[in-house]
């Protein structure tokens, strides 16, 4: 008897799994011998596929690993070479180790050769437009200079920092009212609060207090990017199935997700219409753009409509990086300093200093803007533990390295492990601890800028990062001035075991308490 006449003699419930389970192992055989092959004639060092399933340090992740620990492991494996191929279950990815080759891909040959990681489904141009992935060059390119007043520091000056310092008089008001109760301060929930609430009053122009009622932004952010075992397995689908049309269920970006942010952006920009107001916001861009398009071309496969909207999205979203980095960097960057109370001393005297060079007694945006070592502590922190960890590129062209005689493919994807490279002793001396002067511009040297990879790296890198460290600096500023944070559930510096295991970035699982102790009571 054959093996097929032994499976259809079995009853159809165990059979149809069974044939499905060979089925798909037939496949996954295939995927592995031609890419296999493929890379063993371009040079390129591989491992090999364990069991047919992947490679087999990422059969944890999920239950008891993040992504980022069998990205180390390889990383640290295979220090003798500048890359190493192997497979995410059917995903082939090329993991590049070396920063003079991440340099020569994420920057110098980016445009001739490369376009930013997941796949955006085929035919959905809104999404295409939301992942900055258009096929075209010329159109994220667009895109991102339409969207550049929306990231540069300076929209804070003046009264647009007056809703950012009535977001830090709510904060206060709650480590106030947690401190006089004897209960501790959750640094994430707090974190949260102020960047969402900051993000939708100063660009969205929507007047959320996330401490007095969850706001309906904060809500579907809250709901959009907590990790779990559906986000975790719609990225997987999403990289597996390299942009081809999934069910809806299986996306990152719903279309439930698309409809709820269209809405809010339709509604803000009708109303802002309707009073006239004018407020520099993403909401008037957005009217600004509609307008103009509407005097210009129309481009014939995409209404307008879509067009102004796959913008504001891609905004929002920040590439689906910006939201839940900020507030992810200012809880680690509280925890670190609660463990460090001589660089909170540091902080609270460059804050009073700062402070007098303005000639004020608060934090305005000129003292956030010049809070150097404050700044330091933040990049030192996107080092240890960058949210962002896994950085993608995916060829577009065949491409071959200059210096080198590894040949990439077309299609080829492409990932870089920022938190293994900032852990490496050959870039950053004594890794593993927290010394925010190693980001002093004296101490910096050629190395160790290169092998910083915390916001990205290229035309691709980030381009809130100097917002969101404004941000960051005005609330960690001003908590730090007035209070001493000690440590209550986290008393020693979070490793890979701390990381959230449903989470595709650097995300702790746990609740990050601290107490807080207003530093007038301490000078008694
Ligand atoms: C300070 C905390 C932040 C960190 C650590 C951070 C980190 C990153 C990283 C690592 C990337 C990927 C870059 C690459 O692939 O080379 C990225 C992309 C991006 N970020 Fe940020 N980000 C932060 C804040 C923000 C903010 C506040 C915004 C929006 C106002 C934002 C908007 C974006 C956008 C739009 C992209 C996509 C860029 C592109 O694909 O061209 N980020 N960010």
């Amino acid at each position: 008897m054959d093996f097929l006449e032994i499976l259809f003699s079995l009853p159809p419930l165990l059979y149809t799994p069974l044939l499905v389970g060979s089925l798909c192992l037939v496949f996954n055989y295939l995927v592995y011998s031609r890419r296999v092959a493929q890379w063993r004639k371009s040079n390129i060092p591989f491992l090999s596929p364990s069991f047919l399933i992947g490679h087999k340090y990422f059969w944890g992740v999920g239950s008891n690993s993040a992504t980022v620990v069998p990205l180390d492991r390889i990383y640290r494996e295979n220090k003798d070479k500048d890359l190493v191929a192997f497979f995410i279950a059917t995903m082939p990815v090329v993991l590049l180790r070396k920063p003079a080759l991440i340099k020569q891909i994420f920057a110098k040959n980016f445009d001739e050769a490369f376009k930013t990681g997941f796949a955006a489904p085929h035919n959905n141009k809104v999404v295409e437009l939301m992942l900055g992935q258009s096929p075209f060059k010329s159109v994220w390119k667009a895109q991102r200079s339409a969207l550049s007043p929306m990231f540069a520091t300076a929209r804070f000056d003046g009264e647009e920092f007056a809703k950012i310092r009535n977001q830090i008089a709510h904060m206060s008001t709650h480590v106030e009212k947690a401190r006089l109760h004897g209960k501790p301060i959750d640094i994430k929930k707090m974190a949260m609060n102020f960047f969402l609430d900051s993000i939708s009053n100063s660009f969205l122009d929507l007047n959320d207090n996330s401490y007095e009622k969850e706001g309906e932004f904060r809500k579907f952010v809250k709901n959009f990017i907590e990790p779990g075992w559906d986000k975790l397995l719609s990225v997987f689908a999403q990289m597996h199935l390299q942009g081809m049309p999934t069910l809806d269920s299986l996306q990152f970006i719903t279309q439930k997700h698309i409809e709820y942010m269209k809405t809010l952006l339709q509604r803000q920009m009708k109303q802002r219409s309707q009073t006239g107001d004018q407020r520099n916001d993403l909401i008037d861009l957005l009217i600004r753009l509609k307008e103009q398009d509407q005097n210009g071309k129309l481009d014939s496969e995409m209404d307008m409509t879509n067009k102004t909207m796959g913008l504001g999205l891609s905004f929002l979203l920040g590439g689906l990086k910006g939201l839940g980095t900020v507030d992810i960097l200012i809880s680690f960057t509280v925890h670190l300093l609660s463990l460090h109370p001589e660089h909170q001393e540091r902080i609270r005297q460059e804050v009073e200093e700062v402070m007098k060079e303005h000639n004020t007694t608060e934090i305005t945006y000129e003292v956030a803007r010049d809070l150097h070592f404050l700044q330091q502590c933040l990049r030192e922190t996107a080092r240890l533990y960058p949210n962002t960890s896994a950085l993608t590129r995916e060829c577009t062209e065949d491409f071959t390295p200059a210096g080198t005689d590894y040949h990439f493919k077309k299609g080829e994807l492409i990932i870089v492990d920022s938190y293994s490279i900032h852990r490496d002793p050959e870039y950053f001396e004594n890794p593993d601890k927290f010394d925010p002067d190693r980001f002093n511009p004296e101490n910096r040297d050629s190395k160790s800028v290169d092998a910083f990879l915390g916001f990205g790296k290229g035309p691709r890198k980030c381009p809130g990062s100097n917002v969101g460290l404004l941000l960051a600096s005005t609330l960690i500023g001003s908590l730090v001035h007035k209070h001493e944070v000690r440590p209550r559930s986290h008393t020693k510096q979070m490793d890979a075991h701390d990381f959230h295991p449903r989470s595709f970035g650097i995300v702790h699982k746990d609740d990050v308490l601290v107490d807080v102790v207003p530093r007038e009571i301490l000078a008694y």
